[in-house]
């Protein structure tokens, strides 16, 4: 079994915080792979003014992707789903040799509770939360947090995490990375009308994936 871990977000840009992440995770996890799930839309963000186009997001991600064990995939706008819980399904469909973990910062657990069937995502994998700068307190305080610790397994044993059969839940802490892409934006609001940006080539070949 190859075991990836799956990075869902915006990635509006993509930048060195995902990246950093991303591979601390990898290391911790004994992972093969991160493959990154460039959304669509997320549901929660429907209307945003300042969500730059798929293709640019996912531009951004290949390339902060680049030299790494990192797919920067959007898969979600292939398989046609744009929650989370559908997508998780989908992927252990059409991937049944892959052993799956969701990753996600802080930040995204403290309002984990208001995603679709956010008890059903837990049941589907295990999750590996990331601490994030200013999130950690409100994450841990929060409603999913106040169901999902009882399935809390051991920092220590991360690696062992194929072993857990799911609600399981692991908080992992690396070196704090203050980066977002709300602070990108703020510094370069046109960050996606740059064409080499947003034109960068494909690096992989799967349909699937790419
Ligand atoms: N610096 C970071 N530390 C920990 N987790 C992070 C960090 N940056 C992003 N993440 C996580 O990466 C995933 C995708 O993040 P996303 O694309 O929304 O970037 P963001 O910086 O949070 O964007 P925004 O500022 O627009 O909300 C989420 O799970 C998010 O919690
Ligand atoms: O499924 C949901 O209800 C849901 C609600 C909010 C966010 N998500 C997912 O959470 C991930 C992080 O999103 P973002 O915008 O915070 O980067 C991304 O994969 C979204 O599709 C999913």
């Amino acid at each position: 079994m190859t075991r990836i871990g799956l990075l869902g977000g915006s990635f509006n840009p993509a930048h060195r915080g995902h990246r950093r992440i991303t591979l601390a995770a990898v290391r911790a996890l004994g992972l093969d792979e991160a493959w990154w799930l460039v959304s669509p839309g997320n549901p929660l963000k429907a209307g945003a003014s300042d969500m730059a186009p798929l293709a640019a997001r996912l531009g951004s991600a290949r390339r902060m992707a680049r030299h790494a064990p990192i797919r920067a995939t959007a898969i979600e706008a292939k398989l046609g789903t744009r929650y989370t819980i559908d997508t998780l399904r989908a992927l252990k469909r059409r991937y049944p040799a892959n052993d799956f973990i969701w990753l996600m910062g802080a930040d995204n657990l403290a309002g984990f509770h208001r995603w679709r069937a956010w008890r059903a995502i837990a049941r589907e994998m295990p999750i590996a939360v990331i601490a994030r700068p200013g999130y950690d307190g409100a994450a841990l305080a929060g409603p999913a947090m106040a169901w999902l610790r009882r399935f809390r397994r051991p920092t220590s044993h991360a690696k062992h995490w194929t072993e857990w059969s799911p609600p399981a839940l692991v908080l992992l802490r690396f070196r704090p990375d203050p980066t977002s892409a709300t602070a990108v934006r703020a510094a370069s609001p046109n960050w996606h009308l740059t064409p080499t940006r947003a034109l960068s080539p494909a690096r992989h070949t799967n349909p699937i994936l790419e």
